[in-house]
């Protein structure tokens, strides 16, 4: 069985510059993508978009800056659990049997922040054929509280840790674009595009397009960045948008 896992930015399903907004069109678009397409085994990460990167950034909570203030880890937490259970449900919707991964509840960071995710769950719903759907969250991090987990770092283990075949990004840009805004079809090394990635336009406490960037070239597999318009082309095969292809650039 062939793996693919997705990531759907949270500035695609979310109206980022609005606290707490989903944008349920672009939302049901995608949904209707992923619902026609025929893919074997598939994993599912979003991002936070106006629900978690607006609490993070209210609370001075990054990847690096932690916090014990329990109000902290509710407010962002929640929102994030607020924004998946939309998710699940335009995913029903469909006839998608998607279920939650709450990172929270899983994940931890160590004191030299480096991630650890178990996956041996998401491989028994995978087996028993159900869409695990995770998600940018706050997580335990030694000597920091909480910090914040993005979407873009769970992919990168999940797709480690289940070997997937396909990895794919749906952003808000057709893919990762040049200085005249032309996308850029394919990256090998971090210091050929650094000037021309930026933050994200809107509160994004993970790093922007910059941070997915770095995150895929630490994968060591190729990866995909296009935009919702891709997502049905992504799932049938192709190589939409920019190829990321980090062969080479992995140092651990
Ligand atoms: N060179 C570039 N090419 C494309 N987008 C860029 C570039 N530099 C900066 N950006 C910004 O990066 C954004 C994409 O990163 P962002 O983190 O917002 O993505 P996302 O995955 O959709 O959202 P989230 O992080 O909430 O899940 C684009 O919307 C754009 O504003
Ligand atoms: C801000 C939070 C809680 C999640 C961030 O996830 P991302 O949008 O994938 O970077």
């Amino acid at each position: 069985m062939s793996l693919t896992v997705l990531k759907l930015g949270g500035s695609v399903i979310t109206d980022k510059d609005r606290a707490d907004t989903l944008d349920g069109e672009t939302l049901g678009k995608v949904s209707d993508a992923i619902g026609d397409a025929t893919v074997d085994d598939l994993v599912l990460v979003h991002g936070g978009g106006s629900f978690g990167h607006h609490h993070a950034s209210e609370h001075g909570v990054s990847k690096t800056t932690g916090s014990s203030d329990i109000d902290a880890v509710t407010d962002i937490h929640g929102a994030m659990k607020t924004l998946n259970n939309f998710v699940l449900s335009r995913l029903h919707d469909r006839g998608i049997p998607a279920v939650p991964v709450h990172p929270f509840s899983a994940a931890v960071r160590d004191a030299t922040a480096s991630l650890t995710l178990p996956t041996s769950q998401i491989e028994t719903m995978l087996e028993e054929g159900f869409v695990p759907v995770l998600h940018g969250d706050v997580v335990a991090h030694e000597g920091e509280g909480v910090t914040v987990v993005s979407g873009d770092e769970l992919v990168v283990s999940v797709a480690r840790h289940l070997d997937a075949d396909r990895v794919g990004f749906c952003s808000t840009v057709p893919g990762v674009l040049d200085e005249n805004d032309d996308v850029i079809p394919e990256i090998t090394a971090y210091e050929a595009v650094a000037d021309v990635l930026g933050e994200s336009e809107s509160t994004d406490v993970t790093g922007g397009m910059a941070g997915k960037v770095r995150s895929l070239l630490e994968l060591g597999a190729s990866a995909s960045i296009f935009s919702p318009d891709d997502v049905s082309s992504f799932l049938d095969g192709e190589t939409p948008g920019t190829r990321i292809d980090a062969a080479g650039e992995r140092t651990d």
